[in-house]
């Protein structure tokens, strides 16, 4: 077993129905469930389910299998929001084969109607014998109830196959579901002496090559990233995935006052849209200027972490990577817009008191204040090591 396992941020801080799923239908990690092939096919649905990765939101990650005789004979996934479940394209795919067919899916099948029918229907229609389920629903609307309509119309269902890898999947529609946010994810890049640029601001590169790759992996995982002012004037940041054909955030731009520069990469390339988030009244000039080049502009009353995130609620976002400099990044800390943090570390020293630091005062004066992460993991990224873990639940 991993030594260090991720559970999804649910895990502390969920609604009561979601625990009492959690005692009556769905069984603790980390007890196995399910065989060696439950657990291949729960992995296969997790690989279907990642092929509309960063497209969901506000929808989760789903993929779903369809066994006969030990046989795949259909397979799905959810495309994006208003489009048919996994289940469903599943279903298609395997026809009349269906009928007495197992059918996995790495989140419990729906039991409502959304944008689109109960899939809890659709696969007793479709005469499935059994269903084996990777984690419950933490959505309201379904939390259990598609397990127990299945159930009392006679389908076998198995819950709980893969479930640790099938929430840390879906964590920010989890999060997003339970805490009415999208999960805040702190990504930065420092030298060993903990700087994330020298004295004079130079930054390119601290990391190597592979871990700028992850980067852009994350960023097509994400919803939307998001930076300050200062970021776009010291580091002129594209903020895509830079891989054709694959996803790329909303790219999100803070700033009150507006004095960014004219020609910022963010509004001269059409890869990835970009949203600037200012206060009401700011610079009306360079707004109108940044509109006539495609970039749209929102006006918040307080432009804050906490107003940010709770706009990208509003539309719709389930994750959101800040990629800022150590002020705004220990503000967001600070208004809990931020749960996750990974920090790529690279074996360099550059030295400089002045140089900056990733987060900047929390105001603490003493150790005992510390935020100490929790469900920490390590590895190594070419010549870098990457540190990932979650900031204590009383900050969700
Ligand atoms: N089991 C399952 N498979 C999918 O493919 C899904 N997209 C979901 N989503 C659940 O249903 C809600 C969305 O419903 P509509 O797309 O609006 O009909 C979503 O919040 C999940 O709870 N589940
Ligand atoms: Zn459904």
């Amino acid at each position: 077993m991993d030594k260090f396992p991720v559970i999804a941020q649910a895990g502390a801080s969920q609604p009561n129905n979601i625990q009492q799923h959690e005692s009556s239908i769905q069984p603790s990690a980390p007890q196995r469930v399910g065989n060696d092939f439950d657990v291949r096919m729960m992995q296969r649905c997790l690989e279907l389910a990642r092929r509309a990765l960063g497209r969901t939101s506000p929808n989760p990650l789903v993929g779903a299998v369809v066994v006969k005789d030990g046989e795949i004979v259909g397979e799905g996934f959810h495309p994006r929001a208003g489009e048919p479940h996994a289940e469903v394209f599943a279903l298609r795919a395997a026809g009349e084969l269906a009928r007495g067919a197992t059918v996995y899916v790495n989140l419990e099948p729906c039991n409502h109607y959304g944008r689109t029918p109960p899939c809890s229907e659709a696969l007793i229609a479709a005469g499935v014998a059994k269903v084996v389920v990777g984690m419950v629903d933490p959505n309201p609307l379904v939390g259990g109830g598609g397990i127990e309509r299945l159930r009392g119309a006679g389908v076998e269902v198995l819950v709980g196959v893969e479930m640790a890898a099938c929430q840390q999947l879906n964590e920010g529609f989890v999060h997003r579901i339970v805490h009415k946010k999208p999960l805040g994810i702190l990504k930065y890049a420092m030298t060993l002496d903990g700087k994330i640029a020298t004295t004079s601001g130079h930054s390119a590169w601290v990391t190597n090559p592979s871990a700028r790759g992850e980067v852009h992996q994350l960023r097509a995982a994400c919803d939307a990233v998001i930076v300050g002012g200062n970021t776009v004037r010291r580091d002129n940041p594209y903020l895509t995935s830079h891989q054709e054909g694959v996803h790329n955030p909303l790219r999100v731009v803070m700033s009150r006052q507006l004095d960014l520069p004219v020609d910022a990469h963010l509004w001269e390339t059409a890869e990835a849209p970009t949203l600037v988030l200012t206060q009401v009244g700011a610079n009306p000039d360079f707004q109108k200027l940044l509109q006539q080049k495609g970039v749209e502009i929102v006006e918040l009353a307080s432009l804050t972490p906490k107003t940010v995130m709770s706009h990208l609620y509003d539309r719709g976002f389930c994750s959101v990577l800040w990629e800022c400099g150590g002020t705004l990044a220990a503000s967001a800390i600070a208004q809990g817009a931020v749960q996750k943090i990974l920090a790529f570390i690279a074996p360099k020293i550059i030295g400089g008191s002045h140089a900056p630091t990733p987060v900047g005062d929390l105001g603490f004066d003493t150790m005992t204040e510390a935020l100490i992460l929790e469900r920490v993991r390590w590895r190594v990224v070419g010549s870098d090591c990457l540190v990932e873990g979650y900031l204590p639940s009383l900050n969700p």
